[in-house]
């Protein structure tokens, strides 16, 4: 009989069901909104009549929608001010808190950004300064002052900035914020890169003005500013936060990839013009070609230059470079052979880089499209997934950013083994992304409304999600029941065996399946179900086991009540309750102390019921024998 489908059911499991040991006060901040919630919610719904309450089971999803919506607009979701907080905050609220006062946070946004700034200008200096110093055109263009400008008064005031802000960027000294400043400044200043901070700011453009004028070529000036690419660490520090931050990594891991290849490329296009112009263009057939004859006559834009007869403009010069160095570096197409040793060794480094990069290439598309494919083997894969998993159920915000913030630092700290994705995630963290993304569909669960608060936090992390598709049985008439359901999308129908009759439809926020699995005393079913359920279109259901209910009622008896009379009132209407047994169950289920007072009353009852007939009796035989001695006397007074 069972033929429960679940071959197109996908079961999604989330959240733990272990308990937070502490939580932290975002946490308690959101638990006790809820209770509050909570207890509007009571009295709003303590006036319900039983018949709204039987009329529970067929749902009717627009005024649900509407109901969702008064209750959203009822409770804004304030976010507690610093200042509300109490004392005994998590650590990282602590970390925020102190870090933000005075110092910089190296997990919060205003880091990243400043980051970004930074990353923008070292991407600036890495692409312009080796090509103005290759293509003199470039540097020395009409606007050309403009380069100078951008140079001091941007690219190097954010570098001194940088090492400004680096005094001021905080460390975890023994997983605790250090907030004493000059002990940040000391092991900044003993750290090799602030070494390498100072020499990529050393102004080595002045060695300019040692040159003598008439040998001064502009594009010197920008090859001296090569040392600001020293910083590349820097660099690097962004791009890793930016793997961790962003919500797409693997889209970003491979234009980054792609953004390498091209930057090498150019530097390698950017050489070869340089060895050209210093060789002579066009003195052999391995260098830049100077232009024929036929060429000058068409071209007007000549340019002597070091008594080089030189007459492309910028951008053949680049463009024919940029293509030569993509041909090399790839080896895909016929590179200029090399006509003396120099060149020869050149070419056999180049061949050897584009070798290399090929391998790179190759090898890093297909880590990416396996790490993509499986996404539980690394922590990078975890983030990965834990970033997917906040995106779909569009977890923004605050906790967003909190579970960010712990990816980070696990990225930081690189020495945990990450086996586990979300089980990475302290359990409140995953508490709260539980409530984050079940609590509107429980809090829609009509059973659960008059019930003690937390017994939806307890029951928030061990729900599943089940998709069933249209037409699918969730449960059949006779089958073993081992869960109860909650509707969060879709509409499920409750149908004849043959599935021709429907007899109800169950809409969002509904529960069902919990009659066999509550033991309710006098179900003549048992453990068996006792209808067919049935997906209308697609359902989102989320699936509690029977241990677990079981697990969360003990603590919540006024819960268990609600559910088990809605079960038994199913079951009457079905005639599926034998009521004279369910009494007596239900009785021999209570404590002795309560069992001895029933039978103390009972007993009660009946003696006084024994001595209410007695005393009927008696009464009545008095009056009879009243009765009989005033007609005695009657008659003897007559006589
Ligand atoms: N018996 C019965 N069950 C219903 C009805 N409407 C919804 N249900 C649910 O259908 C579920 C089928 O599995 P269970 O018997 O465990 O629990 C049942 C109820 O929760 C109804 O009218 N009668």
């Amino acid at each position: 009989m069972s033929c429960i489908d679940r071959k197109a059911s996908t079961s999604v499991p989330y959240g733990t069901s272990s308990e937070s040991p502490c939580l932290s006060i975002e946490s308690i901040v959101f638990q006790k909104r809820l209770s509050s919630r909570w207890i509007r919610n009571q009295r709003k719904h303590s006036n319900r009549s039983e018949q709204e309450e039987s009329e529970e089971l067929i749902e009717d999803q627009p005024k649900q929608a509407q109901e969702q919506k008064n209750d959203q607009d009822q409770w804004p979701t304030p976010t507690p001010s610093i200042n509300e907080l109490p004392v005994n905050l998590s650590l990282p609220s602590r970390m925020r808190l102190k870090f933000d006062k005075f110092y910089i946070n190296p997990l919060n946004k205003f880091y990243y950004t400043w980051l970004s700034l930074f990353a923008f200008c070292y991407l600036y200096n890495l692409i312009f300064l080796i090509a103005r110093s290759a293509f003199w055109l470039l540097e020395e263009r009409e606007y050309g002052f403009v380069w100078q400008i951008v140079d001091y008064f941007i690219v190097d005031m954010v570098y001194l900035i940088d090492i400004v802000l680096k005094f001021l960027t905080g460390y975890l000294e023994d997983g605790l914020p250090c907030p004493n400043k000059p002990k940040i400044a000391k092991r900044y200043v003993q750290t090799i890169a602030f070494k390498i901070d100072l020499l990529s700011l050393v102004p080595t453009d002045l060695i300019y003005l040692l040159i003598r004028p008439e040998y001064r070529i502009k594009r010197i000036l920008a090859a001296l500013r090569l040392n600001r690419l020293l910083k590349i660490s820097r660099y690097l520090e962004f791009l890793n936060l930016t793997e961790t931050e962003t919500k797409y990594p693997t889209a970003f891991r491979l234009s980054n990839l792609i953004l390498n290849i091209l930057i090498t490329m150019h530097w390698n296009a950017c050489i070869y013009f340089t060895i050209s112009s210093v060789k002579g263009f066009g003195s052999d057939s391995w260098v830049y070609p100077s232009l024929t004859l036929e060429d000058l006559e068409h071209n007007q834009t000549q340019v002597q230059n070091n008594n080089i007869l030189f007459t492309d403009d910028l951008d053949s010069q680049y463009i024919y470079c940029f293509w030569w160095s993509v041909q090399t570096l790839t080896t895909i197409a016929e590179v200029p052979e090399p006509t003396n040793s120099y060149q020869e060794m050149f070419m056999s480094i180049l061949l050897m880089i584009g070798v290399v990069i090929l391998a790179i290439t190759i090898g890093s598309a297909a880590d990416m499209v396996e790490n993509a494919n499986r996404q539980s083997l690394d922590l990078q894969q975890k983030c990965d997934f834990a970033k997917l998993f906040l995106k779909q159920h569009k977890i923004y915000g605050e906790l967003e950013a909190r579970i960010k913030n712990y990816l980070d630092y696990l990225w930081i700290a690189k020495n945990v083994d990450l086996d586990e994705v979300l089980n990475v995630l302290p359990n409140n963290l995953r508490k709260e992304i539980a409530m984050n993304v079940h609590m509107d569909t429980l809090k829609r669960v009509h059973v659960f409304q008059d019930c003690e608060p937390g017994l939806l936090e307890e029951l928030v992390t061990k729900l599943k999600l089940q998709i069933y598709s249209p037409g699918d049985y969730v449960c059949r008439k006779g089958d073993v029941g081992h869960e109860m359901y909650f509707i969060k999308t879709g509409a499920l129908q409750v149908v004849s065996p043959d599935g021709s009759q429907v007899y109800a439809t169950l809409g969002s926020g509904a529960a069902f399946g919990e009659i066999s699995i509550l033991d309710i005393p006098g179900n003549k079913n048992g453990n068996k179900r006792t209808a067919n359920i049935r997906s209308v279109g697609f359902s989102d259901v989320f699936q509690l086991s029977k241990k677990d209910l079981w697990e969360a009622l003990s603590e919540y008896p006024v819960a268990k009540k609600n559910l088990i009379e809605r079960g038994k009132a199913l079951l009457r209407k079905d005639k599926l309750l034998d009521e004279e047994i369910a009494e007596k169950i239900e009785r021999r289920q209570k404590p002795l102390d309560e069992q001895i007072e029933l039978f103390q009353k009972e007993k009660v009852q009946q003696l006084s019921k024994k001595l209410d007939i007695f005393f009927n009796s008696y009464n009545e035989f008095l009056r009879e024998c009243k009765a009989n001695l005033f007609n005695i006397e009657k008659h003897f007074d007559k006589k």
